[in-house]
C-alpha cells in the first residue's frame, strides 16, 4: 500500500523482498497477501495474538485481519466474511487456522472454541490427501462460520464442505496417497479394533496400492490416529459411532479387494466369495448375497416390469468403485453433520457471525 509506483515488477520485487526477511505478510487495500514461508516462521501464538489486540503492532498479518472483521462485526452490526484463497499448497488451510486461533483467542471462555479448533484434524484425516504439489491438500472446500453472542462470545459455529474429490478413494496418481484416515487407521488402530475390522498392512489393499505411496516424511500415522480419535472424543462423537466410522473406512478400502469370477461366455459376472466380498458383507451388515445383487446385476424398470440385467466385468468394476466412492462421501457428510450438531448454536444465535471460506486450490502448472 505504500508504493509509489504500482506496477507488477514492483509489486513482486517489493514480496520477494519482504518474504526473504522472514515478512510473509503484505497489505494490499483489504487484501492480505500471504507468501507460504514453508518453514515455521516466528509469527504466531500468545504474544502475538495479544499485540494485535492492543494494537501495539500494526503491520500485516492474518491476526489483523480477523481483528479488524472482529471489531467491525462488533461496532457496524453486520456479519463479516474472510475469503481465503490462492493455489494449491499456497497456505489456505493454514491461514484458516491462524484466523480460527485468533477468533477463538478472543472470543472464547465458553469451551465451544476448543471444539471449533477441533474439528480441523477430523476434517484433515477424512478430507486431506498427500498429492504432488501438497503433503496436506484438501480435497474439498469449507465454510465456517463461526456464531458470536450479543457479548461478543463464541457461541457456536457451523461448517459447510463443498465438492470433495471422490475418484480419489479408487485412484489415486503414483506419489500421491488417498484420504489420510485409511493409513491413519491401518498404522494406528488397537488390537482389539484391528481384528474386528480385519485390517491390513495399507501396501495390501488395491485401492491404496496403486499409488505406491504410503507414508509422509515427518508425519507419524499412527499418532494422528490417536489425534482423530481424540477430536472425536471433543466433538461428542461416540465410541460406538467411531467404531462404525472405522468399520466404514476397513469396508471401503476392503471392497477395492472384491473380485469377479466370469460366469457365462458373455463375459458376466458373480462376486468371488473369498476374504474380501466376507469382510465387506459383514462389515456393511448385509449378506453375501444381498452384495452379490448390487455389484453383479442392475434393476431397471421398464413399462412398469422389472428387469435384471447381468452385469459385464467392466460394469461390475465400475459398479464397485462407485459403490465404494459412494459410501466414504457418505461417510464424509455424516461426518460433518455430526460435528454441527456438537457446535450447533441452536436458541444461542442472538449475535452476529464470521464465516470463513477456504475452497480448495486450483493446480495451474
Ligand atoms: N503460515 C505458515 N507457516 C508455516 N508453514 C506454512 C504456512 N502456511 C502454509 N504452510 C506450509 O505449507 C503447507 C501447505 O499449506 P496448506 O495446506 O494450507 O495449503 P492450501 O492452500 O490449503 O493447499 P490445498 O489447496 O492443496 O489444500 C502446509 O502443510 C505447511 O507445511
Amino acid at each position: 500500500m505504500q508504493l509509489s509506483y504500482l506496477s507488477e515488477p514492483s509489486v513482486l520485487y517489493n514480496l520477494q523482498y519482504r518474504y526473504s526477511q522472514d515478512m510473509i505478510y503484505t497489505k494490499a487495500g483489504p487484501v492480505l497477501v500471504a507468501v507460504n514461508p514453508f518453514k515455521k516462521v516466528a509469527l504466531y501464538g500468545n504474544e502475538y495474538i495479544k499485540a494485535y489486540r492492543n494494537k501495539t503492532m500494526d503491520s500485516p498479518h492474518v491476526y489483523a485481519i480477523a481483528d479488524s472483521a472482529l471489531r467491525e462485526m462488533k461496532s457496524d452490526e453486520v456479519n463479516q466474511s474472510i475469503i481465503i484463497s490462492g493455489e494449491s499448497g499456497a497456505g489456505k488451510t493454514e491461514t484458516a487456522k491462524i484466523a480460527m486461533q485468533y477468533l477463538a483467542s478472543l472470543g472464547g471462555g465458553s469451551g465451544i472454541e476448543y471444539e471449533i479448533l477441533q474439528t480441523n484434524p477430523i476434517l484433515e484425516a477424512f478430507g486431506n490427501a498427500k498429492t504432488l504439489r501438497n503433503d496436506n491438500s484438501s480435497r474439498f472446500g469449507k465454510l465456517i462460520e463461526i456464531h458470536f453472542s450479543t457479548t461478543g462470545r463464541i457461541c457456536g459455529a457451523m461448517i459447510q464442505t463443498f465438492l470433495l474429490e471422490k475418484s480419489r478413494v479408487v485412484q489415486c496418481a503414483v506419489g500421491e496417497r488417498s484420504y489420510h484416515i485409511f493409513y491413519q487407521l491401518c498404522a494406528g488402530a488397537p488390537t482389539t479394533l484391528r481384528e474386528k475390522l480385519n485390517l491390513k498392512k495399507v501396501d495390501e489393499y488395491k485401492y491404496l496400492k496403486q499409488s505406491c505411496c504410503y507414508s509422509i516424511a515427518g508425519v507419524d500415522d499412527a499418532e494422528m490416529f490417536r489425534a482423530v480419535t481424540e477430536a472425536m472424543n471433543i466433538v461428542h462423537i461416540s465410541k460406538e459411532d467411531q467404531d462404525n466410522v472405522f468399520a466404514m473406512v476397513s469396508a471401503v478400502l476392503w471392497l477395492g479387494d472384491v473380485s469377479f469370477t466370469i460366469i457365462d461366455n458373455e463375459n458376466h459376472v458373480e462376486i468371488t466369495v473369498e476374504e474380501a466380498a466376507e469382510t465387506v458383507s459383514r462389515l456393511l451388515g448385509c449378506s453375501i448375497e444381498d452384495l452379490n445383487l448390487v455389484l453383479s446385476k442392475r434393476h431397471m424398470k421398464v413399462n412398469n416390469e422389472n428387469i435384471v440385467q447381468k452385469l459385464t466385468l467392466t460394469q461390475a468394476t465400475d459398479t464397485r468403485d462407485a459403490l465404494a466412492k459412494a459410501l466414504y462421501a457418505s461417510l464424509f457428510e455424516w461426518l460433518v453433520e455430526q460435528i454441527n450438531k456438537s457446535l450447533s448454536v441452536g436458541k444461542r444465535r442472538t449475535g452476529r457471525s464470521i464465516s470463513i471460506l477456504d475452497i480448495y486450490g486450483f493446480e495451474s502448472i
